[in-house]
């Protein structure tokens, strides 16, 4: 196993090209956050602006537009229980986060087969929370895009039928390959499962066990995806910085809450520009 650390990181994050523009950097579609859970979303998408995200569009129940219009008006929304405009927005972007706050229930399950099946081979999607349930429970397919799921240990469970005291690199390997994913499997030290390789974060403390905490890392993997050369890079960038905000504001705070981490995002980034 690799250690996610300091080393990795250090001038991984890419220069912007002088005349660069907003299409450059990713245009993302967020997927969640029923009538009770808008939240989970909002965070996840806020993530994602504030790691540089291009273009950032919100599906979501329709109860929530005005406080996410509040928080980040950068993004877009659309009606997630419309699942024609739904459909052909998915076509229109470069990746897909789909489960914060969605909820298990009959609407969100024709909101995951919708998305899943508008897929193409060019675009990836992030599973993560409800919709990990969901994938599990309905035996949906594997979609035409690269799959990305970013389970904690009660997920990865659902996942792999192994609990948090079963659960081992050896068998955990085996899984990834039969999901024929890429996996962040999240806990103390998460660790990130890629097709030939798996690392292990190294950053990261339990101030960080607050709701919201992995929404907000989901959104910080699709925006980081989004302007990074290659998967690996961008993933293990964003698993690595977003407890690296944790132990920095964890020196001074009690709690580390995933809106204070997102506000860090845009600062901490830069600080860890490469130069050349
Ligand atoms: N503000 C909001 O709207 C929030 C919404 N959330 C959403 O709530 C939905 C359900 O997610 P949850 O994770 O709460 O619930 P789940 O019920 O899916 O998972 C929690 C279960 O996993 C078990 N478990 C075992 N090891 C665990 C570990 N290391 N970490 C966490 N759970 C572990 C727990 O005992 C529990 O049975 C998701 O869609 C999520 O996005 C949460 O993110 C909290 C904040
Ligand atoms: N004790 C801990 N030490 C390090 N990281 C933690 C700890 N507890 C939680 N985390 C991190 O917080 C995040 C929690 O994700 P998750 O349970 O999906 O949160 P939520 O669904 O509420 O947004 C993960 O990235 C996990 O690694
Ligand atoms: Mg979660």
């Amino acid at each position: 196993m690799k250690l996610l650390n300091e080393e990795y990181i250090k001038q991984a994050i890419p220069v912007r090209e002088k005349n660069s523009y907003k299409g450059n950097y990713g245009k993302l579609l967020f997927v969640g956050g029923n009538e009770q859970m808008g939240g989970a979303i909002i965070m996840s998408a806020s993530a994602a602006v504030y790691s540089g995200a291009g273009l950032v569009t919100v599906a979501s129940a329709p109860v929530n537009v005005h406080a996410l219009h509040t928080r980040i008006p950068e993004a877009m929304f659309i009606d997630m229980y419309d699942l024609d405009t739904l459909a052909s927005m998915i076509k229109k972007m470069d990746g897909v986060v789909i489960g914060p706050g969605l909820g298990r229930d009959d609407r969100a399950i024709d909101v995951m087969n919708t998305v899943l099946k508008a897929l193409t081979e060019d675009q990836f999607i992030i599973i993560d929370g409800d919709a990990i349930s969901i994938y599990v429970n309905e035996l949906l397919d594997h979609p035409d895009a690269q799959l990305i799921f970013t389970p904690h240990l009660g997920e990865w469970k659902t996942l792999s039928n192994m609990g948090p005291d079963k659960e081992n690199l050896q068998d955990n390997i085996q899984k990834q390959k039969e999901l024929n994913a890429i996996v962040i499997l999240k806990k103390g030290q998460s660790e990130i499962y890629f097709e030939d390789e798996v690392w292990q974060n190294i950053p990261g403390n339990p101030s960080m066990a607050t709701g919201g905490m992995g929404d907000t890392l989901a959104g910080m993997i699709s925006g980081f995806i989004g302007q990074f050369e290659t998967y690996k890079k961008g993933i293990l960038s964003a698993v690595f910085l977003h407890s690296k905000i944790a132990n920095t504001l964890a020196e001074t705070y009690y709690v580390t809450l995933p809106t204070a981490i997102i506000d860090h995002i845009p600062k901490t980034m830069k600080g860890y520009t490469n130069p050349n």
